[in-house]
């Protein structure tokens, strides 16, 4: 099934934008941007980049191989359930990009242009990312800095770039999941994208991939105390090219602990969720909690 895709358009007056958002994140969990202002030459650099670094050979790639979930910058391979060569699968390059200039020359030299197409790419989608959370927390009544003037300087931007080969069947190539961040910005050249609606525990493919996709994620789940659900989605994917996705997540500083805002606990009578940071994140998603069967992330995070 094909799923449904709620617009915020960021050209209109901010109440609007306010209300669309609220409406999305509470009935969907994500919604697509327009008119967001980051024109299609430095999205289609960042994805082009992209899909040349993953063309680049092995021993290119595996300078960077790590399975160290605190290394600012590592390749991958893996996230879905294939059996076998999980490679065909799906390859990934995790970079951090806040402040910039604290990582830039960690991030991949090669091929030529790459740091400077990603590079251009990070700006102007923190800069987005800026605004829609100041829109997030208006649209929780919390005011329009309850966020930002935590993430300003030393907010976490995490740019994961997905490449996913061109396959003749569509496989799972990255498996369920929330994102632990605030909230994710995609974009991607290739339909492929799956999301999980809870109503009727179905997954509805996304069928429309131009433009920026918005996803809920953990964080603003355990701000909004629950109100705002992190979205559970997946990559499916088939098809005759390549398909790149590149993942924009964006959170509180690394040791600063996201609670939910009391505000919202006052209302609600009852916290829903325990304190954490993106730290603690990387300490869960590397420890034994993670093994298959267990809590998921934001699970752990309602039991205290
Ligand atoms: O490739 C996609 O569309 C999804 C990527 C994703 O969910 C992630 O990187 O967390
Ligand atoms: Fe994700």
């Amino acid at each position: 099934m094909t799923a449904y895709v709620p617009v915020v358009d960021l050209s209109d007056d901010q109440d609007e934008i306010v209300n669309d958002i609220r409406n999305a994140c509470t009935n969907y969990g994500y919604f697509k941007v327009i008119n967001h202002g980051i024109r299609s030459d430095v999205r289609e650099g960042a994805l082009s980049a992209g899909e040349d670094f993953f063309d680049l050979s092995e021993d290119e790639k595996m300078e960077y191989l790590s399975n160290d979930v605190e290394r600012p910058v590592r390749y991958g391979t893996g996230g879905g359930n294939l059996d076998g060569d999980v490679r065909s699968c799906r390859e990934f390059i995790k970079l951090y990009a806040n402040p910039i200039e604290d990582y830039i020359e960690m991030w991949p030299d090669e091929p030529e242009g790459f740091r400077r197409r990603m590079r251009k790419y990070a700006k102007h989608v923190r800069r987005l990312a800026m605004t829609l959370a100041e829109a997030f927390t208006e649209s929780l009544d919390l005011g329009s800095s309850h966020l930002t003037s935590q993430m300003e300087d030393d907010g976490m931007h995490v740019i994961t770039v997905n490449g996913y080969p061109a396959n003749d069947e569509p496989v799972l190539s990255l498996s369920a999941h929330s994102d632990y961040s605030i909230f994710t910005i995609l974009l991607m050249n290739n339909p492929g994208l799956e999301v999980l609606d809870r109503d009727v525990d179905e997954w509805m493919s996304i069928s429309e991939c131009d433009g920026l996709l918005v996803l809920v994620g953990d964080h603003l789940e355990v701000l909004s105390n629950g109100r705002y659900r992190g979205v559970v989605h997946r990559a499916f994917y088939g098809g005759d090219e390549s398909r790149i996705s590149i993942a924009s997540f964006h959170s509180l500083p690394l040791y600063t602990k996201m609670k939910p805002a009391p505000a919202l606990v006052a209302e609600d009578n009852k916290k829903k969720y325990r304190s954490s940071s993106v730290q603690d994140f990387l300490e869960f998603l590397a420890s034994a909690n993670n093994i298959s069967g267990g809590d998921t992330y934001i699970e752990s995070l309602r039991k205290y």
